[in-house]
């Protein structure tokens, strides 16, 4: 049976007249590598931040892994790992001595230099933080997060700033740690991202979830029409078409064979959340 690492029903949080959280059900199952998307301001997040036990709720129910984390345990926050934003308390302090330090608040932290070999600053170990890149540096917040091999873990905005490499090794590595069974909270504005790593995304705006689903489904993306795109007598021809492949056929037959140019096009999930922020009134 899978169990449920995160449960939330009618989530609400409200800073004086502003309702930033505005009654939000979400179920994430252990394993399950979960992404929040939404326009800044949208909520992400107050919704996150409770979720780990740092902002108080006005009302609803949050359970992560079996706790409220409005009363979190010490041994409840051993199995929690949270991306912080860059630790410049540690600013003197070499890469390999914060990764260490942090290990030592774990009773079953990893080892630190295989830790920093996964975020790939195996080179840097011995530099200081303050010499760090901006990358280099959310790379050793990412290695702070994981260092006591966490079964659940909460990344904000994880990759802002990583060169593209950088945000590719950083994929694999959160690959590697949902192989591995950990589960992820992810808020990210990057949708490709969101389409590379998540099993489900929700869309969040404005406190409320407005789609939920596999990226590849959401907001019926998968049904959605298909744009059938060739080459004919040098000018590029287009069709909408719900039966792409009778189209193709048809196109073959007429043109006797290879289709010149031919591409297959569906929203991508950057235009169903276009769509979707679009439909919600302000
Ligand atoms: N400490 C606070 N005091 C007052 N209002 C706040 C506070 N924190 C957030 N808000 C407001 O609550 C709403 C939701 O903010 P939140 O930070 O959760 O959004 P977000 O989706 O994470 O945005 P972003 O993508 O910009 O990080 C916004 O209108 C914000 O201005």
């Amino acid at each position: 049976m899978t169990q449920t690492a995160v449960k939330v029903r009618g989530l609400t949080k409200r800073y004086r007249e502003v309702r930033a959280v505005d009654g939000i059900d979400l179920t994430i199952a252990e394993g399950e590598v979960f992404a929040i998307l939404g326009p800044n301001g949208a909520g992400k997040s107050t919704t996150v931040e409770i979720l780990e036990g740092y902002r108080r709720r006005d009302a609803g129910e949050v359970s992560v892994l079996g706790v409220d984390p409005a009363h979190p345990t010490r041994q409840w926050r051993d199995r929690i790992g949270i991306v912080l934003q860059t630790a410049n308390d540690t600013a003197e302090l070499t890469v390999r001595e914060t990764v260490r330090h942090f290990a030592g608040y774990y009773p079953t932290a990893g080892d630190p230099d295989e830790v920093i070999a996964r975020v790939g600053l195996t080179e840097q170990a011995g530099k200081r933080i303050r010499q760090l890149s901006g990358g280099q540096r959310r790379r050793v917040d990412v290695a702070l997060g994981i260092v006591g091999r966490p079964r659940l873990l909460f990344l904000d905005e994880p990759t802002t700033g990583f060169d593209p490499e950088a945000r590719r090794r950083f994929w694999e590595l959160i690959e590697d740690l949902a192989r591995d069974g950990t589960t992820i909270v992810l808020t990210t504005h990057y949708l490709d991202e969101a389409e590379a790593l998540a099993n489900r995304v929700a869309v969040i705006a404005q406190g409320r979830i407005v789609a939920e689903g596999r990226p590849a489904t959401l907001g019926g993306r998968a049904s959605a029409k298909a744009t059938v795109s060739w080459l004919e007598g040098g000018e590029r021809r287009r069709v909408e078409t719900g039966a792409p492949t009778e189209t193709i056929v048809e196109l073959s037959g007429r043109l006797g064979g290879e289709i010149p140019e031919l591409t297959v096009t569906r929203p991508s999930l950057e235009d169903v959340y276009m769509n979707l922020i679009a439909e919600v009134p302000r």
